[in-house]
């Protein structure tokens, strides 16, 4: 459902970001992208949607190629790819439903965007999601009052809404504590399973990647240097993706850890509100 051929992202300062990227992702796929700080996994996930323009390349969302599209197209395309922050980019004066809603706005018309506007069945569909991830009671707080995984639940369910085909998520735990990252991985693959959705998670915790999905891609200098079965990432692939980096210390400390929650899947929604 997703191509990218020959994919380049060449920065004005000249750091070349990318150096003609092939990937393909079937519908439904969970996909881990990790690699080293600079490898250029931000610049991947950014290009799909072109919040940062590829300096060449094709970037294929089905039947439609994205690089070429009008503003307009792209508009209207983006709406298929929901979008997930390490900074969650809520509204924080915002409600929790009104920053869930604000994924509607590629949709509605400039009056009902401008004045806030949403269809009924928008409202629905958002206590809906506000539900599942456990958030139902907060809905009329205000995001500002939110935990860190709370507020990731609420951009989790403001990319849903969006009723995107695919999900490109960037850091989704990077801000978080151990316990809550692993809730928040677990929510967005049962999520992408439930809704047959695509995603591409920018990942640095490989530990995490390999808990929750079962591919990987280790981007190094803007390359693809490994793309397998999490099981396949053995110390000499990681010290290829990584360098000499001492990853193992950092895999063998949270697979330590005493407790690792709901190992078969399943959120325990009342845990994991009491637990935020
Ligand atoms: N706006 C920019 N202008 C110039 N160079 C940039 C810009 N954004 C990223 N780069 C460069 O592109 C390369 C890839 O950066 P990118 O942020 O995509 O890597 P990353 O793998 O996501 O890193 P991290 O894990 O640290 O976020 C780096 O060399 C970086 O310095």
């Amino acid at each position: 459902m997703l191509r990218l051929k020959k994919l380049v992202k060449t920065y004005k300062t000249g750091d070349q970001a990318l150096k003609a990227v092939d990937l393909e992702i079937p519908q439904g796929q969970v996909l881990a992208l990790i690699g080293p700080s600079g490898a250029g996994k931000s610049t991947l996930i950014r290009c799909i949607n072109r919040l940062v323009e590829p300096s060449s390349g094709e970037v294929w969302l089905e039947d439609t190629e994205l690089t070429s599209l009008s503003s307009g197209g792209l508009r209207r395309k983006r709406r298929e790819m929901g979008m997930i922050f390490q900074e969650y980019a809520l509204v924080e004066r915002l409600t929790v439903m009104e920053n869930v809603l604000s994924g509607r706005l590629g949709y509605v018309g400039f009056w009902r965007s401008f004045t806030r506007r949403y269809p009924q069945e928008s409202v629905d569909e958002a206590f809906r999601l506000l539900d599942r991830v456990g958030l139902l009671a907060m809905a009329d707080k205000r995001a500002d009052e939110l935990s860190g995984g709370q507020r990731q639940r609420v951009g989790i369910c403001r990319a849903l809404i969006q009723n995107p085909k695919l999900l490109l998520v960037d850091e989704p735990t990077a801000s978080l504590d151990p316990k809550t990252s692993r809730q928040i991985m677990r929510l967005i693959c049962e999520l992408c399973e439930e809704r047959g959705l695509a995603a591409i998670i920018n990942i640095h915790d490989v530990a995490l990647a390999k808990m929750f999905v079962q591919r990987v891609v280790g981007l190094r200098f803007g390359a693809i240097e490994f793309d397998g079965r999490p099981e396949e990432l053995t110390p000499d692939v990681l010290t290829a993706i990584y360098g000499e980096e001492d990853w193992e210390a950092t895999i063998e400390k949270v697979e330590d850890e005493d407790e690792v929650d709901h190992p078969h899947g399943g959120f325990d929604e009342k845990a994991g509100v009491s637990a935020l």
